[in-house]
């Protein structure tokens, strides 16, 4: 007889995210393998939060009455009684988002959302924010988990291992299993899920080294033939998602030339802005950014679709797209809940799992997951390009978190000038120094 599951109370911090109706849309679809009792989104902006939040009430009333459901922006209504923090917040929003691709960008550096510039003042931003949800967690659940997405990535992740090291976070990021799903169609398989993989890196900035089929055929030979020749592009094969900005696009197709500086092995995509920094800058419009991108495309299409949920009081026709970014998060939730041992890639203390790489630094590669969190898989040796490379980020990484705990300008300055992306020292000062204007508000003030 199958042993039944136990049902499990969610929290969705970042309720007003454009990410959170296709995550609570992809638990729906699941809850014969992942049963829910209670759903909450919470969110520090009440405006923003309710455009979503009125939407997943009626979603939630056709599809499943019986889940207990709260919108709220009170740390103790949404931190109480709950199994699992989903974190995905934003702090300072799109507006912020804009000023950390713009400042850079008047310098002719790459403005970025996680990469160089533009991660670093981001990172200022989150740290406290993802540090306050943690708090709130242990606090009201302690026996909770925390699966955040909350970005940048890499810098939060250090963050939580430094100022909370005994904390149930595990930080994750779509990106691998995107690509991967982008390999599997090269590869005609039918899902991401036929293949296991070998990757290592820093988040978003990493490689793979391998990538099999479950009977233990190496699948490299034909994803290296195609993506010399497209890149991760899939427009080759007539099956590129329509959705997709054409940024992204040329993002996709430009892991060409990423992946001929080494061809053993298999990039991710975001090494293109460390590689090719100039073209990166060259590429953008100053005046219109990514930012203004999102704004005006994936913000608009969800919460557009969430106003027309709410005044046609039915969500039976819903377009909402649902895809590997929910896949991963409710994947990753019934790992832990129910100690199934998936694979999967996660952002965890190295620890040698790269044996010639800085324990202490936050890596991601694969780990085997169950009840009681991951079990990192060792990647072995890798060689001094990836090394070199790695050394150079994950100091970036560290001084930001340094420059945050200590409030040390030095510390931040440094961090600036040591970005692969940032070309000299003098334009790194000028840079910090128009960001630590623009986050004013949201860093700590600087000695
Ligand atoms: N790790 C990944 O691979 C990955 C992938 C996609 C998105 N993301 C990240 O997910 C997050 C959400 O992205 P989005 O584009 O939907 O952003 P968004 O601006 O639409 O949503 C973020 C929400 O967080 C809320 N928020 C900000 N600070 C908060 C705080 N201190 N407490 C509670 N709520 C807070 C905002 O009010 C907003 O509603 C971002 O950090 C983004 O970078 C990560
Ligand atoms: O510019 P945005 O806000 O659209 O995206 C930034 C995020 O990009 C990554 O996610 C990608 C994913 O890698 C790609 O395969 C495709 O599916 O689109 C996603 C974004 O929509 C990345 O992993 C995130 O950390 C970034 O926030
Ligand atoms: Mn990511």
């Amino acid at each position: 007889m199958t042993k039944k599951l136990k049902p499990q109370s969610i929290v969705i911090a970042g309720g007003g995210s454009t990410y959170t109706p296709e995550i609570i849309l992809m638990l729906l679809d699941n809850t014969d393998t992942l049963p829910i009792r209670k759903l909450k989104i919470y969110d520090n902006n009440e405006e923003r939060q309710k455009i979503v939040a009125d939407a997943v009430e009626i979603i939630l009333k056709e599809k499943a009455p019986n889940i207990e459901y709260l919108a709220t922006t009170d740390p103790e209504e949404a931190f109480s009684d709950v199994d699992f923090v989903m974190a995905h917040i934003r702090v300072g929003l799109y507006e912020m988002r804009e000023q950390d691709e713009k400042i850079p960008l008047k310098y002719g550096v790459i403005g970025q959302e996680t990469c160089g510039p533009g991660g670093i003042a981001y990172g200022m931003r989150s740290i406290g924010g993802v540090l306050e949800l943690v708090d709130y967690m242990e606090q009201y659940s302690p026996d909770a988990w925390m699966l955040n997405y909350s970005n940048p990535a890499a810098i939060v992740a250090e963050a939580t291992r430094r100022l909370r090291p005994n904390a149930k976070i595990l930080n994750i990021c779509d990106m691998p299993i995107g690509l991967e799903s982008r390999m599997a169609k090269i590869l005609g398989l039918n899902s991401r899920k036929d293949m296991d993989v070998r990757y290592y890196g820093l988040n978003h900035f990493g490689w793979w080294t391998d990538v099999r089929d479950k009977e233990g055929n190496d699948l490299m030979p034909k994803l290296k033939e195609y993506i010399s020749q497209n890149g991760y592009s899939l427009e080759a094969l007539g099956t590129d998602p329509k959705e997709n900005d054409p940024s992204w696009m040329y993002t996709f197709r430009k892991a060409k030339d990423v992946y001929e500086l080494d061809p053993n092995t298999l990039p991710n995509t975001y090494l293109k802005y460390y590689f090719f920094p100039d073209e990166a800058a060259q590429h953008s419009n100053p005046n219109y950014t990514r930012a203004n991108e999102v704004i005006d495309g994936r913000e608009k299409r969800v919460f557009g679709e969430c106003m027309r949920i709410t005044d046609m009081k039915t969500a039976k026709d819903t377009n909402f797209h649902i895809g590997d970014h929910a896949s991963y998060i409710v994947d990753l939730t019934r790992a832990i809940a129910y100690n199934t041992h998936e694979r999967m890639l996660l952002i965890v203390p190295n620890n040698g799992s790269i044996v010639n790489f800085e324990p202490t630094a936050m890596v991601e590669i694969p780990c085997i997951v169950g009840s009681n969190g991951p079990e990192p898989l060792t990647q072995g040796e890798i060689p001094r390009f990836q090394k070199g490379l790695m050394e150079q980020q994950v100091a970036v990484e560290k001084l930001v978190v340094e420059a945050w705990i200590e409030k040390s300008y030095q510390k931040l300055w440094q961090a600036f000038a040591a970005s692969k992306i940032v070309p000299n020292a003098a334009v790194a000062k000028e840079i910090l120094d128009d960001m630590i204007e623009a986050n004013k508000e949201y860093w700590p003030e600087l000695k």
